[in-house]
């Protein structure tokens, strides 16, 4: 197979990924949205954590909350915990990677915040710590994952909300995070500003 027919197949497949993902996360999103608009007009703030390329995703959320979408309006308070790596070298080297999102949210998290845990497989230790984390601080989870959710889908409480992507694959999990989240900065953006003008 030429590189030019695997380029092609590889956007056919994330197109597919994307067509199969519309019925199954629509409400969840929605949900998800309703839980961080009610998390940010009561003064609280979205923290993000994932590792690899959901590292990379948790920035590009904060960054989209704090700074702009598509849109002027205020900043809106979310924090990546994958960004600072004095904190994140110093838990790995001192206590276990698994600690490295924990300890922030324990450190940083108020009751009525949200935690938004990112893992295309549901099972990275670090995230799954800090839903746990969570839970004993009442922060909120909006979990966004893939293969069925892994060890994550079990763990999650009644009000947390499981954004699943139905794939295997992790490059077509991200692709479809991705567009989870510029969903959600829309939906976040017109329940709290209303119409874009
Ligand atoms: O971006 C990719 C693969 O597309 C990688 O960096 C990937 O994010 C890393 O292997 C992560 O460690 C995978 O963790 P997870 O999604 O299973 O929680
Ligand atoms: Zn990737």
């Amino acid at each position: 197979m030429s590189i030019e027919q695997r380029i092609r197949g590889q956007f056919q497949a994330s197109i597919a990924a994307k067509q199969a993902a519309v019925d199954a996360m629509t409400g969840p999103i929605a949900r998800a949205v309703d839980v961080m608009v009610a998390c940010l007009k009561s003064e609280g703030k979205i923290m993000a954590c994932g590792n690899g390329g959901s590292a990379g995703d948790s920035q590009h959320f904060s960054a989209e909350l704090i700074n702009r979408f598509e849109r002027e309006r205020p900043p809106l308070a979310a924090i990546a915990l994958s960004t600072d790596t004095s904190t994140l070298t110093s838990i790995a080297n001192d206590y276990r990677y698994e600690e490295v999102f924990s300890k922030q949210v324990q450190a940083l998290g108020r009751r009525g915040d949200v935690l938004l845990a990112i893992s295309t497989s549901g099972n990275s230790a670090n995230v799954i710590e800090a839903i746990r984390v969570a839970h004993e601080k009442g922060i909120a989870v909006v979990a966004l994952t893939g293969k069925k959710g892994g060890k994550m889908a079990d763990l999650l409480a009644p009000c947390d909300v499981h954004l699943c992507v139905p794939a295997d694959k992790t490059a077509r999990i991200q692709e479809v995070h991705l567009l989870t989240l510029h969903c959600l900065c829309d939906g976040i953006d017109q329940l709290l500003f209303g119409d874009a003008p």
